[in-house]
């Protein structure tokens, strides 16, 4: 069907039609990925099925909890709960082969405060995470979706950022990165649009690179290249 055709039968009320941020690639598993999946699933792994989570009963206490769309291979999100022990830490990825190598990297560095959902994150927040939940949503480089024809892609919009601003606590924060500086100005854009949420930066712009993010390999090449990061945050206020 036809692009006009789907969005045809949608106003027709015929199907409804899912823009998704992803396309999903059947990337092999390494053995590695393969054995972290095997070994740490039932521990880590949480299932969109399991519908609603009890924070408390998955991580066996109460805890400031931050969660992670998008986490790639898993790097900076086991580097940040490795660095905050005293917080929960969830990952959705939809990349399997990326959500095996972010069990290994948390083996590795004996994590006991990370849990991981293989699934889209526009479902686990709507069907799993309890309003005012969240302490902390990060999005660190999300696909920039390059082309104008392909922007209503991007995971940035102003439907998903309101469907996600009450599962974060009065308070919470948003957190956005990109080095995309179209989606950058996209992301500035549609958050400021956004009611009851306040830009933490001082000029109302972007925030200076926060410490707590990790400096990945693909952001210390881009600044040997000259290219730019931006970050933004934004905290719930109503
Ligand atoms: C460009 S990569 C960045 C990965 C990582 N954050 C980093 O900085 O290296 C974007 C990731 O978001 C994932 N992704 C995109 N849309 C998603 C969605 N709706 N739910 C979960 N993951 C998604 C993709 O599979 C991809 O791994």
């Amino acid at each position: 069907m036809s692009d006009s055709n789907l969005e045809q039968a949608q106003a027709d009320g015929k199907y409804i039609r899912t823009v998704r941020s992803f396309v999903k690639r059947e990337g092999r598993l390494t053995k590695g990925q393969a054995a972290a999946l095997e070994r740490s699933w039932p521990t880590m792994g949480l299932t969109h099925q399991q519908g609603l989570l009890d924070l408390t009963q998955v991580f066996g206490r109460t805890a400031p909890t931050v969660l992670e769309i998008g986490f790639g291979m898993g790097k900076s999100l086991v580097a940040m709960a490795a660095a905050a022990p005293e917080k929960n830490f969830i990952g959705i990825e939809v990349h399997r082969p990326g959500v095996g190598a972010c069990l290994m990297e948390a083996e590795t560095a004996g994590l006991t405060n990370l849990r991981v959902y293989e699934h889209d994150a526009v479902e686990v927040l709507r069907d799993c995470i309890a309003d005012g939940a969240l302490d902390t949503v990060q999005v660190f480089f999300p696909d920039p979706w390059h082309k104008k024809r392909h922007h209503k892609r991007r995971l940035i919009q102003p439907a998903f950022v309101e469907a996600l601003r009450p599962k974060l606590a009065l308070g919470g924060v948003l957190h956005l990165a990109t080095d995309w500086e179209n989606y950058a100005e996209h992301m500035l854009e549609v958050m400021s649009g956004a009611a009851n949420w306040r830009n933490l930066a001082e000029d109302q712009g972007y925030i200076p690179r926060p410490s707590e993010r990790p400096l990945t390999k693909f952001e210390q090449r881009g600044e040997r290249l000259g290219h730019g990061v931006w970050d933004l945050k934004f905290s719930r206020i109503g």
